[in-house]
């Protein structure tokens, strides 16, 4: 039985893991054990495997007897502890959440429903570093592997609606706050039917500027509006979210040549699901219905949604698929530039497939 040691467990990402785990009876498989970066000594969760007390996450020689190494802590710790423990000649397997290692040489970005080959490869070649993907892309993939697979996609133009909860727990907060704030600065004209809607508009653009509106995580309101960058700038006018669309769907395919991916990530007032709406230039013209086929027959997650407005309205949004690991994906057309013009709308549970569900399906991997 492998012993696993688990970093960030109690975090928001480490949080769904643990849930997960719990649900597939993960833990019955493995030997873990849990390790912490503030609450050494302290009880660790008891999975079913009895009493035990959280280790210290940067104590190299403890960290050494795991087989594999599950962190969920981000990006700094990665940073810190990996290549100390790499140089100590630790040769276990290191599963992350965090985008630190993603692109390095040794490193495979895994999402076993869409690159179980590029896995399986990279196991029998000794490589030892497996890292979730950015949310956006692991979603954007879950919907629109099967595309990918049959070789039709010649570019993607991804323009995104990302949750709160991909910029951190706090946000999630802010951004309830900033709803209760809107809320609460019209209370009186909401609770009087007659008043005048441009003077409840009036106000609720004022309080955007207001001393008291909370902005201290985000820097600018979500409730009531959106923010159009996320994360820092790179190159060529694009966010580093923007940049990771393309860089990282390659690597996950492992696709020579690479396949165009661009588009603007935005930032709006979801909890915790991810949608995209993408342009799909396909490789050649292919009708609708065999594409849905293509899609509905690519895995076991993913939904086609028939294009219609009751269908989109019960399947395919953040609040009808939150929590669960379906990946719908809907609005599917021809565009008006051609018939190799496909759009489509996809949605998903950013912490589920997002983040969380690889890494325990890697770790199932790992025991054969
Ligand atoms: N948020 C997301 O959408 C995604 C995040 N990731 C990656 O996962 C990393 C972790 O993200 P996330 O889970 O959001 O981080 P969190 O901020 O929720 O948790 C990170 C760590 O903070 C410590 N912590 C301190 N106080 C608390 C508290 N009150 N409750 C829980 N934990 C606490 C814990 O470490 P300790 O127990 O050691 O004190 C915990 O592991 C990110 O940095 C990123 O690299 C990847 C994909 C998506
Ligand atoms: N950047 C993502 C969340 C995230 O953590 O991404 P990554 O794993 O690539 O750092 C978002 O804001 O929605």
């Amino acid at each position: 039985m492998m012993t696993v040691g688990f970093i960030g467990w109690r975090g928001m990402v480490g949080s769904v893991l643990m849930e997960r785990m719990r649900a597939e009876n993960d833990f019955e498989h493995i030997n873990p054990v849990f390790f912490t970066t503030s609450q050494a000594g302290q009880a660790a969760p008891n999975v079913g495997k009895g009493e035990s007390v959280l280790l210290d996450a940067f104590n190299v020689d403890e960290l050494s007897r795991m087989d594999a190494i599950v962190t969920c802590q981000g990006g700094d710790y990665t940073t810190e502890v990996h290549g100390k423990l790499r140089d100590s000649g630790w040769n276990g397997y290191w599963i992350d959440a965090a985008s630190t290692l993603r692109m390095a040489e040794q490193a495979v970005i895994v999402l076993d429903p869409v690159n179980s080959p590029v896995i399986e490869k990279a196991l029998a070649d000794g490589k030892k570093d497996f890292i979730g993907g950015n949310c956006t892309v692991s979603l954007m993939l879950m919907a629109i592997g099967g595309l990918f697979k049959a070789g039709l996609v010649e570019w993607v133009s991804s323009m995104t609606y990302q949750a709160a909860s991909g910029a951190g727990a706090q946000n999630m907060r802010e951004l309830l706050c900033q709803m209760g704030s809107l809320n609460g600065c019209v209370a009186n004209e909401l609770a009087t039917p007659s008043s005048a809607i441009l003077e409840i508009d009036r106000k609720v653009t004022a309080q955007f500027s207001a001393e008291d509106f909370p902005t201290e995580r985000f820097g600018a309101p979500l409730a009531g509006s959106l923010i159009p960058w996320i994360d820092k700038a790179v190159d060529d006018g694009q966010t580093k979210e923007e940049w990771k669309g393309c860089v990282e769907t390659n690597k996950i395919l492992k696709n020579d040549p690479a396949v165009p991916i661009d588009g603007i990530c935005v930032r709006i007032g979801a909890m915790r699901s991810h949608s995209q709406a993408l342009t799909i230039k396909l490789t050649k013209d292919v009708a609708v219905e065999e594409i849905m086929d293509i899609l509905r027959n690519d895995n076991e997650w993913v939904d086609v949604v028939d294009n219609n407005k009751e269908d989109s309205l019960a399947r395919l949004t953040p609040a009808a698929i939150s929590g669960t690991l379906t990946v719908p994906v809907g609005r599917i057309r021809k565009m008006k530039m051609g018939p190799e013009y496909l759009s489509a709308f996809t949605v998903g549970d950013q912490l589920l497939w997002g983040a969380a569900e690889p890494l325990r399906r890697m770790l199932r991997i790992l025991q054969g």
